[in-house]
């Protein structure tokens, strides 16, 4: 049997849906390589069932001893895989203020670093290692009063968003969701990067035997932000320490292109926007010259997936959950 992103028998897989063929009907098992790390990108357009399918490869993964998935979850899409069989744990995530670099403090802050302000909050950043130690630096610093209250400001806004604290999240065995529903954006920001380099970090310094799984969602939000440089660490070298990323989007067009040219499973749900179309068309065009249009999906659900590995084109429709689904839009008609 095939198995999408590998060329060899044994190993745990995953249970993406089925095979579905020209008439609609459905085919054989597609089944998903979970034995090794891959990066994989989620794509279409609104409804069409991208987070439905996150959720699904979730569900996957969380089945596999030795995996530790971690969904970023940006609005509170995800907190319904606690549900058996999954069982994951629910965060709200915290965020060390040193889990940043002095740089990404500036960029989360939207400061230029050679201004004042900027290189104020710069050198905080580098001599303390929470937020209370930052402002007490500020407070003490040899600068211009004006410079002093700017950076103060800024770090007041950090301290607003109510994310940097000292414990960091667990995240081990159970799979983990950190709903990030109600945080500001820039703060959800700071926890992808955070929790990318961690994923990143304990694997390199061997601190975990487990391989992470990190699931993002509305991913082109932090890679638009200062989570982007950790999560393309991931995708150009997180599979060597085995750390796997899994990207999802309603617009791949607003992604970087080394998102697409790096994963090696595109999952494709129905796409709309000539632009999204386009990018598409960029990432593999010899597996999707001509059919895009042609295969392109209809219904929810329904998926074309790129896999580099077999660089062929499969037709596929994904699976239903096992858990409930948590990103149904309200609808008057609706019970509540
Ligand atoms: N594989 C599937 N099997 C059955 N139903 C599905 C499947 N995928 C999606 N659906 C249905 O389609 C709906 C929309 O899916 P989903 O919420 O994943 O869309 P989306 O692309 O993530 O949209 P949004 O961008 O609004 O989050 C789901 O609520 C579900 O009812």
């Amino acid at each position: 049997m095939t198995v999408l992103g590998r060329e060899y028998d044994g190993g745990p897989t995953g249970h993406l849906g089925a095979y579905r063929a020209r008439d609609g009907s459905d085919g054989s098992r597609v089944l998903l390589d979970l034995d090794g790390p891959h990066a994989a990108l989620v794509v279409g357009k609104r409804g069409s069932g991208k987070s439905y399918t996150l959720g699904v490869l979730v569900e996957e993964a969380a089945r596999v001893d030795g995996l530790a998935p971690v969904v970023l979850d940006p609005m509170g899409a995800f907190t319904t895989l606690d549900a058996d069989p999954v069982g994951a744990r629910v965060v709200r995530p915290r965020v060390r203020a040193d889990a940043l670099a002095p740089r990404a403090w500036c960029d989360l802050l939207g400061l230029d670093p050679t201004t004042a302000t900027g290189a104020l909050v710069w050198r905080a950043a580098a001599r303390a290692d929470t937020l209370a130690g930052m402002c007490a630096f500020v407070e003490g610093a040899d600068a211009a009063g004006a410079t002093r209250r700017a950076a103060a400001n800024h770090l007041a806004l950090a301290d607003s968003w109510d994310v940097f604290g000292d414990a960091p999240t667990p995240f081990d065995g159970r799979a983990t969701v950190l709903d990030c529903s109600g945080y500001d954006r820039a703060a959800t920001n700071a926890v992808c990067r955070a929790v990318a380099s961690r994923c990143y970090r304990d694997r390199v310094e061997g601190t975990t035997d487990r391989h992470p799984w990190l699931f993002v969602d509305e991913a082109h939000v932090p890679f638009a932000g200062v989570a982007a440089p950790a999560l393309r660490r991931l995708l150009t070298r997180g599979r060597q320490p085995g750390v796997s990323l899994v990207v999802a989007t309603q617009r791949p067009s607003a992604l970087p292109p080394v998102v697409a040219s790096q994963s090696d499973l595109v999952v494709m749900h129905r796409l709309s926007s000539r632009a999204d179309r386009e990018a598409m068309r960029a990432v593999r065009p010899a597996a999707v010259r001509g059919t895009l249009d042609e295969r392109m999906p209809t219904a929810p659900g329904e998926a074309l997936v790129v896999d580099d590995t077999s660089e062929r084109l499969h037709a596929v429709r994904v699976r239903e959950r096992e858990t409930p689904h948590g990103g149904e839009s309200p609808r008057l008609s609706s019970p509540r």
